[in-house]
């Protein structure tokens, strides 16, 4: 109506004119305001987009009549999305505002580098103009924090792995990745309760931890080392920390890494919220110890060669030559500047043998975390029982159980093998527990006896060997003795 009263009154000349005037005296009086947030921003994609459509997908603001399912790839969860030109009304710190999703076909194929799709969507977000500054200021960045939780929640992590070696992927990412859904969590996790409630709190410390980090001037990141006997839980503490805490997890296999610089590319490549994983470190590499290393590097540089990684891999005696990965890359790795192109990121090392690393890897602040992952105690023993039987320990039963599962020395892998065996039959599983715990006490017992025996028989050898020698020097004294006179 407005348009054609528009077409009658005013001559064509003026018409443009008197419209913007309209829109300028509309926009004046009312009392709202409007922004667009389009999907597609020029040629790139906009993130507040995503972020919007993800955020009105929380069930809090399902209120909507209408409503698009979706479930993305990998994805354990739907999604709720407001159907086309569909709106809805939420609030924030006592502000209403409404969103429309607004959907029209795009007219004419603009020249683009490329496609862009048919449909051009876009949510309009209408604001009273009192709230104008709180939407601004606060609202928007609360969506966008929403999403980001709402997107780490339903999607399940990734694990990526470097098995391709140094070659790349058509994107140019030196990393393969694979959906993670490790089942294992700290409720699942066999080990003291104490160390495991400290573990807990110091990785909800870190991860909520960027502003003491931004204070303090230190590196938004944390190392910790699993040690431990094979089976005791090392690899599923890393897939419980990532569950916890959301991560994704980037599992480094350092055989498949060729020099120091390509480490330092594959960490480039890693996004924050991960846990770095280097599993049996004792054996990925030959990790010589940095003083030789420097040593050699020292005679190598006097002979005008500065190459280090010439020098440390020929520290490690080896034939690896120069186009090696050295201990002091793979504390770069961990420690140097380079170690802060991301930020909240986690490092695990593991290994079976504590004492093959090098002092310079276990040197406090390097791994902030030393973790024992011990053979099965009482309390972790109740924890497997409650999760593969739930069967709770009588007391009588504890008393017995308590009085070998130390000496015992099995492991929680070991244990878990003998319940689910029998895990259709409680009492079977945990008779043939018991037995099976006796047995390795008595066995590990009579080892330790066998040891100290063979101890005490290597004693009194040495002591005979040594008799042995004292008579024949005697006896060679004595000769001595008898025949120097004569000669
Ligand atoms: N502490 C534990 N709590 C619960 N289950 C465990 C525990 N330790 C081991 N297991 C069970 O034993 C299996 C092997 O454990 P895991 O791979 O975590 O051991 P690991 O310490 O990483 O061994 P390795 O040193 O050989 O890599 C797992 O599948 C898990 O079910
Ligand atoms: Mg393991």
């Amino acid at each position: 109506f407005g348009q054609s009263l528009l077409h009658t009154v005013f001559p064509p000349e003026l018409r443009f004119a008197s419209l913007k005037l309209f829109h300028r005296v509309f926009t004046y009086f009312s009392s709202y305001c409007y922004y667009d947030i389009t999907e597609i921003d020029g040629v790139n994609t906009n993130e507040l987009y995503n972020a919007v459509q993800l955020y009105l997908s929380s069930s809090a603001s399902i209120s909507g009549t209408r409503l698009s399912l979706t479930r993305g790839l990998n994805s354990s969860s739907i999604t709720f999305g407001l159907s086309n030109n569909d709106r809805l009304i939420d609030s924030f710190k006592g502000a209403t505002v409404e969103w429309e999703h607004v959907v029209t076909q795009r007219h004419s194929q603009t020249f683009s580098w490329r496609p862009l799709p048919e449909e051009k969507r876009g949510f309009t977000l209408r604001v009273r103009k009192k709230h104008k500054h709180l939407v601004l200021t606060s609202y928007l960045d609360f969506v966008m924090e929403k999403a980001n939780d709402l997107r780490r929640k339903n999607q399940d992590r990734l694990l990526y792995t470097n098995s391709r070696g140094g070659s790349l992927d058509s994107r140019g990412h030196p990393w393969e990745s694979v959906p993670f859904k490790h089942p294992s969590t700290f409720d699942t996790l066999a080990m003291d309760p104490a160390s495991k409630a400290q573990i807990m709190a110091d990785l909800l410390d870190f991860a909520n931890g960027e502003a003491f980090y931004q204070k303090t001037g230190r590196a938004w990141k944390r190392g910790y080392l699993l040690y431990g006997p094979p089976g005791t839980g090392k690899s599923s503490m890393i897939a419980a920390m990532a569950n916890f805490l959301g991560y994704d997890i980037y599992d480094l296999e350092l055989t498949e890494v060729n020099t120091n610089s390509e480490l330092r590319k594959l960490l480039m490549k890693t996004t924050s919220k991960s846990i770095i994983v280097i599993e049996d470190i004792d054996c990925s590499i030959n990790l010589t110890n940095r003083n030789k290393a420097a040593a050699v590097r020292k005679n190598i540089s006097n002979n005008n060669n500065n190459s280090y990684d010439v020098a440390a891999s020929g520290a490690s005696g080896g034939d690896d030559g120069p186009n090696t990965i050295t201990l002091s890359g793979l504390l770069n790795f961990t420690d140097g500047l380079w170690s802060c192109c991301g930020s909240e990121r986690i490092f695990v090392f593991t290994t079976n043998h504590i004492e093959k690393l090098d002092p310079a890897l276990l040197r406090s602040g390097r791994m902030d975390m030393h973790i024992n992952m011990s053979y099965c105690t009482l309390p972790a023993l109740n924890i497997l029982l409650k999760n593969y039987l739930g069967y709770d320990l009588e007391r009588e039963a504890v008393e017995e159980f308590a009085a070998v599962i130390e000496p015992a020395e099995m492991t929680p892998a070991d244990i878990s093998e003998v319940l689910i065996k029998n895990r259709r039959n409680k009492s079977k599983a945990v008779a043939e527990l018991l037995e099976a715990l006796k047995i390795r006490a008595e066995k590990s017992g009579m080892k330790k006896l066998g040891n100290k025996m063979v101890g005490h028989v290597e004693e009194e050898e040495e002591e005979e060997e040594e008799q042995e020698k004292r008579a024949l020097d005697e006896q060679l004294q004595e000769n001595i003795n008898k025949f120097g006179d004569e000669i």
